[in-house]
């Protein structure tokens, strides 16, 4: 098992022995559509860093509410904007190895990774997947100077090695909705994930249940979790500053009817084709 540490305000270049950077892969695609889960088992078997860019735009959220300040009001933004300037955002994921070999000899199958979330050194990782922050993210997404701010601090995160000061690092694979089109228009590999609404909702409802859901907190029922992630898509979608929308240049992966693994392994094979290997 091994473990990345990201924090978001360390300066310190990637090595250029071959290539001036690492393999980047950009995830991009709508709510649920299993963009983190597809992003961290990617960087698990190719051994690259991850970022969760959403959970930045998530720990700002939750520092506004908690501060009492409310997202929809329009008056709010350059409070929030300053929250998103000094928030210092720390992200920890915990990889275990492909196919740990058991003490009898078999294979182990290999676990999901996990992302820790820190805000200014607390781990905050719950506490922004509430429904709460859920409902106001896309309010906070959509100001300009907020967008302004995590951009750096996502561009600079990426740039930075991690804690061990390893020049060693392969790529880094990114996620998010902009991570395409604004954040690394440069990747290597865009994807653009999607499935279908009904299938997402379902998904994000089982995620629920397993992550022991609370039903006077969180809505349990899969028809509003549907209209709730189309109503932020809705959101992320048409906003004015960088809108969720598919690059370009982006390959693009239904995943309604693909498995986990299947997701994987198309864009592991691609990432492969693509460096040669
Ligand atoms: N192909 C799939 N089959 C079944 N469940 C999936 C699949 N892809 C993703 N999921 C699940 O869907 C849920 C949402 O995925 P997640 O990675 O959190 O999406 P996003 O980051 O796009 O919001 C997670 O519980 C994840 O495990
Ligand atoms: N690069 C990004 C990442 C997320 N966002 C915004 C838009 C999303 O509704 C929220 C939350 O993103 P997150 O990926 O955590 O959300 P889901 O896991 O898809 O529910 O943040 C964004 O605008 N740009």
């Amino acid at each position: 098992m091994w473990t990345k540490h990201l924090v978001s305000g360390v300066s310190r270049a990637y090595s250029t022995v071959q290539r001036t950077r690492p393999f980047q892969v950009a995830i991009d695609g709508p709510a649920a559509s299993g963009k983190s889960t597809t992003a961290k088992m990617v960087a698990q078997r190719l051994g690259f860093d991850y970022i969760d860019t959403g959970a930045f735009y998530r720990c700002v959220t939750y520092v506004a509410l908690s501060k009492g300040i409310d997202p929809l009001d329009p008056h709010s933004s350059k409070k929030i904007s300053a929250l998103a300037e000094q928030a210092e955002i720390g992200l920890q994921t915990i990889f275990s190895r492909e196919q740990d070999t058991m003490t009898n000899g078999s294979q182990k199958a290999a676990t999901l990774p996990t992302t820790r979330v820190f805000l200014d050194s607390t781990d905050v990782s719950s506490e922004i997947r509430t429904n709460r922050v859920s409902q106001y993210v896309s309010a906070v997404a959509a100001i300009g100077p907020v967008r302004e701010a995590i951009l750096q601090k996502v561009r600079k995160m990426g740039a930075t090695g991690d804690d061990q000061g390893s020049s060693s690092r392969l790529g880094l694979v990114m996620d998010g909705r902009d991570i395409g089109t604004v954040v690394l228009p440069q990747a290597d590999l865009k994807v653009f994930l999607v499935a279908d609404s009904r299938v997402r909702a379902e998904r994000r409802l089982q995620e629920l249940v397993r992550n022991g859901a609370d039903p006077t907190r969180d809505i349990l029922d899969a028809k509003a979790v549907q209209d709730d992630l189309e109503k932020r898509d809705e959101q992320d979608r048409t906003r004015k500053v960088s809108p969720l929308k598919k690059a370009i240049d982006a390959m693009e992966l239904d995943t309604s009817n693909l498995t986990l693994e299947g997701q994987v392994e198309v864009i592991v094979n691609e990432v492969n084709r693509r460096r040669g290997a």
